[in-house]
């Protein structure tokens, strides 16, 4: 008993769990994490991924930065498995801002010289003027942007180069980084959803008025107004805007100075450096600053939810631009051709909607299988992000893109709109307002609606084109204002709840969102109406009738 309790007394915190596997080529037991769906792009070739980035190079070994305890050097093998210079050269610019706010804080402390901080902080400026003219040349020898950097450094200045990392060590300098370059991608994200907004906004001020069948289960049910489901994409954006603004409040404290877990005897000041980062604040506990990575697991979420959001809308436009349903035309710009067949225009960019969000759903559930090491993340979070952030823009990109070159067929959808007895709901409801003097019950209501259509049904015509005497046999409550609930335009008119389709809440809702997102309705180019209806014309003598509907 007394030895399990000194030998748990005694368990250090154990960072990279360094079980001695070989004093010499592997050291480090990431060299077997459990990620293997990782493994496989390990062994892949390594490739470039930052925009203007130099080559990756191999090149003669090199002492390691730490080498002292070493006798042997890395073998290639393990070196190709444990780099990530192949994708964390994205970071170059939030590793050298972190490095820079290091250095000033250094100085201000005493820790190291001021002209040893201008001759770091000037480096860091020519690192990063040569990263960006393709000038630098990246080592997989080098293993990572952060030792890449510094060793370039190094190599720059000499002997201040060396100070640049007391009181840090990679643990908390990679997620320092890896926090702003989030906080970066978070901005950007809300930027493009924005823009996707803007446009959804505008594409329903330029539609007034048009109603269109809603659906449930892909069955007819009621009549909406087209904005009012623009409206409901923009809404449903906005929460994931929320979602990533959450995020980013919740990441922006900052890891630096937590050092390799324990923080350090130096006297540092860490809320100098995060107020130079722009953080809230320094992180309190220096274990949970390097070790946890539900930040990354949060933004990731909140872009998976997202790409659903963005399916959704993809999987109902492509119906939409269907023969079957005909209710938009996309236009050449953002359409696709088939290479065998002559007649074909794909709205092809939402097919791969589905793809992303397979994609983004699977990236980041296999993290949360993997947090007993503290820092067994510290690797495999950042692809997945890169990989979701890359793809989250583009789809929202690729959706504004859409929603300003589409054209609803207005003809089409008008004709359509007839059938289904979309206005059967608004029926009941006008049965029960008359309940108030007769005292149906809505179940009743309900029933002698569903008889209603039944008799339409057998006599093949609209409710609206029942007589009175047909509607007062199935209920003497019918009187002669019946007709102003019938058919689609009258049912819209009808609806009055808060966040109804109805056309006074929709036009409530479209100015709230116009104000929100400032779109100048006066400034806005409204849809050419000749042009419409040329485009109507055409379509019209293509149209097939609405059999298939
Ligand atoms: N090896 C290590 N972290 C690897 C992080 C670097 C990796 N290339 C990355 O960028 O994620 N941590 C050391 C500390 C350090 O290198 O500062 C440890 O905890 O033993």
């Amino acid at each position: 008993m007394e030895s399990l309790r000194s030998s748990s007394l005694q368990t250090p915190f154990f960072s990279s769990q360094s079980t001695v596997l070989s004093n010499k080529s592997v050291s480090n037991p990431r060299t077997i994490s459990p990620l293997m769906h990782r493994v496989k792009s390990r062994f892949e070739p390594l490739r470039c991924t930052t925009s203007h980035s130099s080559e990756t190079e191999a090149k003669p070994k090199e002492t390691k930065l730490w080498g002292g305890r070493f006798e042997d050097s890395v073998t290639d093998i393990v070196e190709k498995f444990t780099e990530s210079i192949s994708f964390d050269k994205q970071l170059y610019k939030h590793d050298i801002m972190g490095s820079k706010a290091h250095a000033s804080m250094l100085a201000e402390q005493g820790l190291i010289s001021f002209s040893d901080r201008d001759s770091i902080l000037k480096g860091l400026d020519e690192i990063e003027r040569r990263i960006e003219a393709g000038e630098f040349v990246w080592r997989t020898d080098r293993e990572d942007v952060h030792m890449n950097i510094e060793a370039a450094l190094t190599d720059l200045v000499g002997e201040p180069a060396k100070k640049l990392h007391t009181a840090r060590s990679r643990n908390d300098q990679v997620l320092t980084d890896f926090r702003l370059w989030c906080r970066d991608a978070i901005d950007r994200i809300i930027s493009s959803i924005r823009h996707l907004q803007v446009a959804l906004v505008k594409l329903a001020l330029n539609n007034e008025g048009l109603i269109i069948p809603g659906y449930t289960h892909l069955q007819r049910a009621q009549p909406v107004l087209l904005q009012h489901l623009l409206l409901a994409y923009v809404e449903q954006l906005d929460r994931d805007a929320g979602r990533l603004l959450d995020c980013r409040a919740r990441l922006n404290f900052c890891p630096l100075g937590a050092c390799a877990l324990a923080g350090t005897g130096l006297p540092i000041d860490r809320f100098m450096t995060s107020e130079a980062l722009g953080f809230t604040a320094p992180m309190r506990n220096s274990i949970d600053a390097v070790s946890d990575r539900d930040f990354v697991l949060e933004f990731l979420s909140a872009n998976s939810i997202i790409a659903v959001h963005l399916s959704r809308i993809g999987e109902e436009w492509v119906l939409w631009a269907s023969e079957e349903f005909g209710f938009i035309t996309p236009s050449d710009s953002v359409s696709t051709g088939s290479s065998i067949m002559p007649q074909k225009k794909n709205p092809d960019q939402w097919n791969l909607f589905e793809e992303s969000l397979l994609e983004l759903s699977e990236t980041w559930l296999p993290f949360s299988h993997c947090a007993k090491d503290f820092l067994l993340l510290i690797i495999e979070d950042k692809e997945p992000s890169f990989d979701s952030v890359k793809t989250i823009t583009g789809m929202l990109e690729v959706s504004a893109e859409f929603a300003q070159n589409i054209t609803f067929n207005y003809k089409r959808i008008q004709k359509a709109l007839p059938a289904g007895y979309l206005d059967a709901t608004t029926l009941a409801d006008y049965l029960v307002k008359k309940a108030r003097y007769f005292g149906i019950p809505f179940r009743t209501s309900h029933d002698i609606v569903g008889r209603s259509v039944a008799l339409c049904v057998s006599k093949n015509c609209q409710l609206q084109d029942l007589s009175l005497e047909d509607m007062r046999n199935l209920s003497p409550v019918f009187d002669n204002d019946v007709y102003e609930f019938l058919g689609v335009e009258n049912a819209v008119k009808k609806f009055s709840s808060y966040g109804s389709t109805g056309f006074a809440c929709v036009a409530d809702q479209l100015d709230d969102w116009a104000a929100k997102l400032e779109i100048n309705k006066s400034d806005m180019s409204l849809i050419d109406v000749a042009e419409t209806n040329e485009l109507l014309q055409s379509f019209e003598n293509n149209d097939h009738g609405l059999e298939g509907i």
